[in-house]
């Protein structure tokens, strides 16, 4: 008997020019404004990041059985482009939850990340043909295709919370996601965080750089 996949309805899309500034910031940036609290922790780019880049788009959200990925297969099918598929996975790295071969599918379909909370296999196919593909793990071994699974739902990655929709952001230090209400008002902030973190950057180059709060926050005593 065939499984039966709730899908969600399709959320309504990020403010427009988003997704191309939020790719001049980083998930540093963005965490920051965002208390220190945007993070999904032990979800790392595994392949195809290339250096410096910047992942982001609204999220595809999918919850699937630890080590299964039946409903991942089913959710490409309703993927639009600019998507980053979000698996939640339950952290599981006993099993790989995504390849080469479904990598390579969702980057046909326009997926432009792949964010698992759990495992994958196939780097070197990964790296080759799949959008930038971030995990907990690595493993050769398969996943089984039995669901369940459901697929623009609310989901928990990393303990994260993530809905359908809010903007993902991914990069070498990992991955940042801020709910779709609170997306402009986050990304400017993150864009003049930036604007004062190059401010900084250019005072440490001219030796100006203010240490005066490191006296008042500590007496060091040389031994
Ligand atoms: O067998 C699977 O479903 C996972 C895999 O290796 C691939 O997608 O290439
Ligand atoms: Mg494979």
């Amino acid at each position: 008997m065939s499984q039966v996949c709730v899908v969600h309805p399709v959320p309504p899309p990020l403010p427009d020019g988003v997704v191309e500034r939020v790719r001049s910031l980083s998930t540093s940036l963005v965490s920051d404004v965002f208390g220190r609290w945007a993070g999904a922790p032990g979800i790392l780019p595994v392949a195809g990041l290339s250096a410096g880049a910047v992942v982001a788009g609204p999220a595809l959200t999918v919850r699937t059985r630890p080590g299964d990925n039946l409903v991942v297969h089913a959710a490409c099918e309703v993927a639009t482009p600019g998507d980053v598929l979000v698996v939640a996975a339950g952290g599981s790295n006993d099993r790989s939850i995504l390849g080469g071969l479904l990598g390579y599918y969702a980057a046909t379909k326009g997926i432009v990340g792949l964010v698992v909370d759990g495992a994958v296999r196939d780097l070197t196919e990964l790296a080759s043909f799949a959008p930038p593909t971030f995990a907990t793990g690595v493993t050769h071994v398969g996943p089984y295709k039995d669901g369940p699974g459901e697929i623009r739902c609310p989901v928990s990655i990393g303990g994260l919370p993530v809905m359908a929709g809010d903007l993902v952001i991914a990069d070498e230090d990992g991955i940042a996601v801020v709910p779709y209400a609170q997306v402009e008002e986050i990304v400017k902030l993150a864009e003049e965080k930036g604007r004062a973190e190059e401010a900084e950057h250019a005072a440490i180059a001219a030796g100006t750089w203010d240490r005066t709060w490191l006296e008042k926050s500590l007496e060091l005593r040389f031994l």
